[in-house]
């Protein structure tokens, strides 16, 4: 999904209606109206329907239905950068988190591979639309296995089944009475594959988002009535506010839907590579007509046959969709009109979170001024990556990426608070204790305040979790490993080994303490850091299958027991150093989806779990 500029009629735009669908009818000329393109809290987990209990379709989630959580379908004019990254890391991280809650979670992500922009992309590179496809989307995957992104579905709107899906949803918002045609006549930006309001073009009728000239361009299409439901949309976001978050956005969303809702194209007669209209392949569908409908056709795979009633009862609403505010609009005011015309649910929750900017600008593959992640993962490897943006960037604000505060961040918080505390706490077992737990850590600790302590931070971290704050959840734990590191100082336990006797006996159940706190820390901070939290697990003594099974509720105090052997202290993660960057760590082989989860697959994931 290209942040594609929809631009309804603006006074640079003739539209007049030339024909009209037998199944509705427009008496008045559309007004002038551009859009420009410019992050749920506990309840959002609720299995009580939010934005479904104002849709008058019905609805309702049992609490058994899955969590389903999307990212946006990308663009596939270009290779992924690190924008396109962002959002499917914090959804990764959100579907690691509900996993860990034990909820079935099906989390989709795919590409979007229709439009003129990607028909000239391919041109430009020699090759067909189709191949150009299918190696750009086969980018995506391979950045997403280098990330440890662990999906369940990845639609590319090329599929035949995707197709399907496409044209029954069309037709039911025909027999609606919800399309018609016609005339249409303004100044198109390709870059957006969007007519423009020339008030918001800059210089020479310049795209304001693409820097390039928006050319004149006439033709007849099919338009969606989203006027129909304007009454609707206000009900919807004024009864479930958490619809559309953060709040901000959501203030955006009820902006627009206030100043009058028009309808928009939903067909192109000049762009051949698109799924045509049902009844008139001389036009295609609109791109966003087309990649929105991803959402529910992911839900069809593995069906023989793909229509929308197998989908419904495959999951569909879905829970959460995370995208960039770029595409808010499509996503809050177009998609869920779309919907209610189809007779389908209503997400619960979208949640639209900032850019990764450089210099000031937003981060693209139209402008060019991307980041790439894969340098990013073959110099720090993907934990330290996903811990960076996922803390660094609070997820609904804008945040620009620096080596030097990327390093410093990675080295404070991954090297020097967690891995340094458990290579020291091992190490001081193993020369103290043969690597065993003295006793179990609830008897550890007894009377211990610093229980409590930690107990509340998990509990905060969880909140923040539940709320996206996934920056928030970062701090928290951070917190946590900063309590192990005071203890540690505060209580040395390597004085208490020397007296021997009852103060060695305090300093064993010190270790226990502050091993239990790594322990809950591997377990909790696993969203966020998936291989790093793999390989404290097992320096813990516990093996990969047992940590691809830990639930939230093993975070409980008290997991490990007394005569447990821990592992050989090894440096979980390393420092990076300034000079030279990271050393690149095996690109571990990974993420079948359902694999990722589970993984099987022995390969260091982090540069440390490399170099250890
Ligand atoms: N700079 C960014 N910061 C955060 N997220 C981004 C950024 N760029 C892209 N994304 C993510 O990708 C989505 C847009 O996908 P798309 O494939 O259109 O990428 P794009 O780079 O924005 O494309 P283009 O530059 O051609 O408009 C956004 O909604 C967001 O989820």
């Amino acid at each position: 999904m290209a942040g594609r500029v929809h631009l309804f009629y603006s006074s640079s735009v003739s539209h007049t209606i030339s024909f009209l669908s037998p199944l509705y009818s427009a008496t008045s000329r559309l007004r002038p109206i551009c859009l420009r393109r410019t992050s749920p809290p506990a309840h959002m987990f609720c299995t009580c329907s939010t934005a479904a209990d104002a849709n008058p379709v019905p609805s309702g989630t049992p609490s058994s239905d899955p969590f389903v959580l999307t990212t946006p379908l990308y663009y596939v004019n270009a290779p992924p950068h690190m924008g396109s990254a962002y959002t499917t890391i914090a959804a990764d991280a959100v579907a690691r988190f509900q996993r860990l809650l034990g909820k079935k979670v099906i989390f989709i992500t795919g590409t979007d591979e229709h439009g003129e922009k990607i028909a000239t992309a391919a041109a430009a590179s020699g090759s067909s639309p189709s191949d150009h496809c299918d190696a750009i989307s086969q980018s995506y995957k391979a950045l997403w296995n280098n990330l440890d992104i662990a999906y369940d579905r990845f639609i590319r709107t090329t599929d035949p089944q995707h197709e399907d899906i496409v044209r029954e949803f069309y037709s039911r918002v025909l027999a609606k009475g919800d399309i018609y045609r016609a005339d249409y006549e303004g100044l198109y930006c390709i870059n957006c594959e969007e007519y423009k309001d020339e008030k918001e073009l800059i210089k020479d009728n310049c795209c304001p988002i693409h820097l390039k000239p928006c050319v004149a361009r006439k033709e007849d299409n099919y338009f969606f009535a989203l006027s129909k439901y304007q009454k609707k949309l206000e009900e919807i976001l004024r009864k479930n506010p958490e619809f559309v978050q953060p709040a901000s956005r959501l203030n955006e969303v009820r902006g627009w839907v206030n100043s009058g809702l028009k309808d928009f194209s939903i067909s192109r007669a000049a762009v051949d590579w698109g799924i045509p209209v049902p009844n008139d392949n001389k036009q295609t569908i609109y791109v966003w007509f087309d990649a929105l409908l991803g959402y529910v056709s992911a839900l069809s795979e593995g069906e023989s046959q793909a229509d929308l009633d197998t989908v419904v009862s495959n999951g569909w609403p879905a829970s959460l969709h995370l995208i960039g505010k770029d595409i808010l609009r499509f996503h809050a005011v177009y998609w869920p009109a779309m919907l209610l015309s189809a007779g389908l649910s209503l997400p619960k929750t979208v949640f639209g979170h900032g850019f990764l900017t450089k210099d000031g600008m937003k981060m693209g593959k139209s402008l060019g001024n991307t980041i790439e992640p894969d340098d990013l993962v073959k110099n720090f490897g993907s934990d330290a990556v996903r811990y960076f943006f996922l803390k660094e960037v609070e997820l609904g604000s804008d945040g620009d990426y620096s080596e030097d505060r990327f390093i410093n961040s990675v080295n404070a918080g991954l090297a020097n608070t967690i891995g340094n505390l458990l290579n020291r706490t091992l190490g001081l077992l193993k020369k103290n204790c043969d690597s065993t737990l003295f006793v179990d850590s609830s008897v550890a600790a007894e009377g211990n305040p610093l229980k409590e302590t930690v107990e509340d931070l998990v509990d905060k971290a969880r909140d923040n979790y539940e709320n996206l704050s996934l920056s928030a959840a970062c701090d928290a734990l951070l917190e946590v490993a900063n309590a192990g590191n005071l203890y540690m100082n505060n209580r040395a336990p390597w004085t208490g080994f020397k007296i021997g006797g009852d103060s060695a006996d305090a300093a064993a159940k010190d270790l226990v303490v502050i091993l239990e706190i790594m322990r809950i820390l591997a377990i909790t901070l696993s969203p966020i850091t998936p291989g790093l939290s793999l390989k404290m697990y097992m320096q813990l003594g516990f093996t990969e299958d047992q940590f691809y099974t830990t639930t939230w509720g093993e975070s409980e105090w008290g997991g490990l027991k007394g005569g447990q052997v821990m592992g050989q202290p090894e440096p979980v993660f390393l420092r990076i150093d300034k000079k030279t960057g990271g050393e690149a760590p095996e690109v571990p082989k990974k993420n079948s989806p359902k694999k990722a989860v589970k993984k099987t697959d022995k390969a260091p994931q982090t540069q440390a779990a490399a170099q250890a």
